[in-house]
């Protein structure tokens, strides 16, 4: 006898899980960070999600690789056996779980539920979903004395962490670590009224002039944004177009420009500017964002080093970098490299300098930066390029220019921030990006 049709509701899906969509994109942006070396954003663009669900998912994978190297103490301790081998995702699925009952205000039964869940869905995954939830209930029945006991540093890698206790001693390098480790406002650079733009969406003013906002929603329902009133740009990544002082009338270069924050403080300030990007995609972005601050300039999509250039009033070069100024934007940056990048990078630099430093006319402008807290991509570069080239001098950057912060200027004069400075009692409202800039003037 055939089977009696079923009825309608049988055959419907069966009713999606609340908050799995925003656990599985979580899990897959750590496993894409941690099995492929994929930018953690890179998980998100794209992906088709209830808004809610997107911003949950990229705030458990933010909190997830931000503390990861607490988190991976912490599950150390609790497998004796260490990651079972041929896993899967599981590593992923725990740490993101971890996270949630750590550092979110996550039930910890719903965390461990949708994480036993992920593992069971993946087929590597699912031998292990009984570990998985052994070593999550553990944790959470544990997690204040556990957490106490984690080390201080543990969210830096200690590579990095020893490098910046040789840069910067003992306390800065610790201070720079626990900045990492809360998420940063938004900062904005603004074309005009800084006060008053604060003052409507509900920020700051920083004494270097950018607005900074804590808590706010989606960055284009903001007011001001679809006029182009602003634009998103870290504090310190704000300072080393200013270093080229007034610019209105002169043809500035702005190589390695997209995705164009720089490039729209220069044309803002009546510069006539070509960006130079090797990333067509990256212009892209560059040219919207321009089109939406109305704003122009030149766009050109070439590799520096190949590109035939010409000559310019003053030239800025945002060299690509090891990024480690960025870790409290990007926390996944501090997984993502590894102490040999930094030497490639500083090789690539140097060429791009010599390259930049033959585009500025006489008497002209330089100004050279990076965001990397790394001596060698920034003031060991310039001290090596001042050596090789007596045709350009350094013009020292004061206190004044850069908003009073004496502390960024080092004593040879150029500008170093680092994301302990701008302390402040909220801690979501304090810190900027660690930049490095060096302006230099063609004397010869
Ligand atoms: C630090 S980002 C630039 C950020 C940008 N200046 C801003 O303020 O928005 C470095 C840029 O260098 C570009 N880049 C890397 N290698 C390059 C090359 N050989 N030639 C041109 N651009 C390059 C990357 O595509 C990337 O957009």
């Amino acid at each position: 006898m055939p089977d009696l049709p079923r009825p309608p509701s049988d055959r419907r899906p069966p009713a999606p899980v609340p908050g799995l969509a925003a656990r599985a994109l979580a899990t897959a942006a750590i496993d894409g960070v941690l099995s492929r070396g994929e930018a953690l954003e890179e998980a998100f663009e794209g992906a088709r999600l209830e808004p809610r669900d997107l911003g949950l998912a990229r705030m458990i994978a933010g909190v997830s690789m931000r503390r990861y190297g607490s988190i991976g103490h912490l599950l150390e301790g609790l497998m004796a056996k260490g990651m079972p081998r041929k896993s899967g995702p599981l590593e992923a699925i725990l740490i993101t779980a971890a996270a949630q009952i750590l550092f979110l205000d996550v039930p910890d039964h719903a965390a461990v539920d949708l994480a036993v869940r992920l593992a069971r869905a993946d087929d590597r995954a699912q031998a292990f979903s009984g570990l998985a939830n052994a070593v999550l209930r553990k944790l959470a029945a544990e997690k204040a004395e556990r957490l106490a006991a984690v080390p201080a540093d543990a969210d830096t890698p200690s590579w990095l962490m020893g490098r910046w206790r040789r840069a910067y001693g003992e306390d800065r390098a610790h201070a720079i670590t626990a900045a990492q480790r809360t998420e940063p406002a938004l900062d904005l650079s603004v074309k005009a009224d800084a006060a008053g733009w604060a003052a409507r969406l509900g920020g700051r003013v920083l004494p270097t002039g950018s607005v900074r906002l804590a808590g706010h929603g989606a960055i284009p329902a903001l007011e001001g944004f679809g006029e182009g009133a602003w634009w998103v740009q870290d504090a310190a990544a704000a300072l080393p177009a200013r270093l080229l002082g007034p610019v209105a009338g002169l043809a500035v270069a702005d190589l390695c420009a997209a995705p164009g924050g720089k490039t729209a403080q220069l044309a803002a300030a009546g510069a006539a500017v070509t960006a130079v990007d090797r990333s067509e995609v990256r212009l892209t972005r560059l040219a919207d964002n321009l089109k939406r601050l109305g704003l122009q300039a030149e766009i050109v999509a070439a590799d520096l080093l190949a590109w035939p250039g010409g000559t310019f009033d003053a030239v800025l070069l945002d060299a690509p970098c090891s990024a480690t100024g960025t870790i409290r934007r990007h926390p996944d940056v501090a997984w993502a490299k590894a102490a040999h990048d930094i030497a490639a990078l500083a090789d690539l630099q140097r060429r791009m300098l010599a390259k930049a430093a033959g585009m500025v006319k006489p008497g002209g402008l330089l100004v050279y930066c990076t965001c990397s807290l790394e001596p060698e991509e920034g003031e060991e570069q310039v001290a090596a390029f001042l050596a090789r080239n007596p045709a350009f001098q350094r013009v020292p950057v004061t206190a004044a220019e850069i908003g009073g912060l004496a502390e960024a200027v080092t004593p040879a004069g150029d500008l170093r921030t680092l994301p302990s400075l701008l302390p402040d009692p909220d801690p979501a409202m304090a810190g900027l990006d660690g930049f490095f800039a060096a302006r230099l003037r063609r004397v010869g």
